[in-house]
């Protein structure tokens, strides 16, 4: 037996299709991602909290869920909207179907709606606020709900999804059979607090594979009780919502840039480096979601297939003397990587760590390494 489901959107627009996760309703915003696969990390980045999510890609859930692909530790997007699930998922690493983890997850999903007709409302006219809802039907309600959804701009997420309290990571990469490599402190050199905005795990393990012992800490940490703990570098994750609002974060990014220790920062952590060093920010039309986006690294002339999950973004002609453009993205020019030139500190817009190249832009963590390494 089906259950119906429909999403509505800001414009009026509903979609009817069939439920394939939760019954309920869901508000966020509608963005639509392109990558062909990945959708257990997606669903669980909580940079895509508060957004519900639509896959381009036809088929979804083909190869099922697993208990190694998990960003987090819950799913963080507020639904997800396909073409079609497949009847069978298939997977040496399957454990669940797509269908039963959402509903275990209580997270609304909804299937067999023209996917293709959603994104280009998208892209014509920019992210919408959308309601999803399944089980008992009330189009009207769900389109008020669509068009009350106040948006993204403004909304400080981070603080919201970061964890409790600190905590340390050891856990480097997986090899194939062989689980997770958990690392003793005697293997990681190099200390690095990573402030958690929304954190996937794939970072904190690639950190933990290039030798740093990680302390996680929530995002509101003042400036004071990171550099009380010594670090040899500090790391920005990545998150939801927008940056702007994030004035405890900018604020302590300020004061750790001014001892000199190296900061990296991706996505969300990318653009607080941003606003910390004077540059402002700006949310775009409908973002860069998807896994094949090319991104040039200006100084070397080389392009890296790049994943992306981003619907703000630096203002290039914000940038004050001391920050340079080190990547741009050739989907449409803008700016995806920043530098300072009077202090060791860098950020990536798109994310090293979700691996679609697979490996191209793995080596901005090197260059973290390196620049701890030289300050040693
Ligand atoms: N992946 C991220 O960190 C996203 C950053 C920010 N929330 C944006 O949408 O631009």
């Amino acid at each position: 037996m089906t259950v119906p489901a429909i999403l509505a959107l800001e414009d009026g627009s509903i979609f009817r299709g069939i439920a394939i996760g939760a019954e309920g309703h869901s508000v966020g915003e509608v963005v639509f991602n392109t990558a062909m696969t990945g959708y257990q990390e997606i669903l669980t980045d909580p940079s895509y909290a508060r957004q519900i999510v639509t896959l381009t890609y036809p088929h979804i859930g083909n190869t099922g869920v697993n208990s190694e692909d998990e960003e987090a530790e819950q799913i963080w997007s507020a639904g997800l909207v396909i073409r079609d699930l497949p009847m069978l998922a298939s997977s040496f690493r399957s454990e669940q179907s797509l269908s039963d983890y959402l509903k275990a997850r209580n997270i609304i999903g909804i299937a067999d709606i023209d996917t293709r007709r959603l994104t280009r409302i998208l892209r014509d006219k920019g992210a919408q606020g959308g309601c999803l809802m399944a089980g008992e039907i009330d189009e009207a309600k769900a389109l008020t709900m669509a068009k009350e959804f106040a948006g993204l701009k403004g909304m400080d997420l981070a603080k919201e999804v970061t964890t409790a309290k600190s905590y340390e990571w050891r856990e480097g990469s997986w090899a194939l059979g062989a689980g997770h490599k958990t690392f003793s402190d005697a293997e990681l050199p190099y200390h690095v607090v990573a402030y958690d905005f929304g954190v996937k795990r794939n970072i904190l393990r690639m950190l933990t594979d290039r030798g740093c012992r990680l302390t996680v800490v929530p995002a509101q940490t003042p400036a004071a009780d990171v550099l009380a703990m010594n670090p040899d570098g500090v790391f920005l994750s990545n998150g939801p919502g927008d940056p702007e609002p994030c004035d405890y974060a900018i604020a302590a990014i300020k004061e750790i840039l001014t001892t000199g220790l190296p900061v990296f920062g991706i996505c969300l952590g990318h653009q607080l480096l941003g606003l910390a060093s004077g540059a402002k920010t700006q949310k775009m039309k409908f973002g860069h979601h998807g896994a094949n986006h090319p991104v040039q690294d200006l100084t070397t002339k080389v392009v890296h297939i790049t994943s992306q999950n981003h619907g703000f973004a630096v203002d290039e002609s914000s940038l004050p003397d001391n920050l340079v453009v080190s990547h741009k993205s050739l989907f449409d020019g803008s700016l995806q990587g920043i530098r300072r030139t009077d202090t060791p500190a860098f950020g990536f817009q798109g994310h090293p760590e979700a691996s679609p190249g697979p490996h191209d832009i793995a080596p901005l963590f090197n260059q973290f390494v390196e620049l701890i390494k030289a300050r040693r």
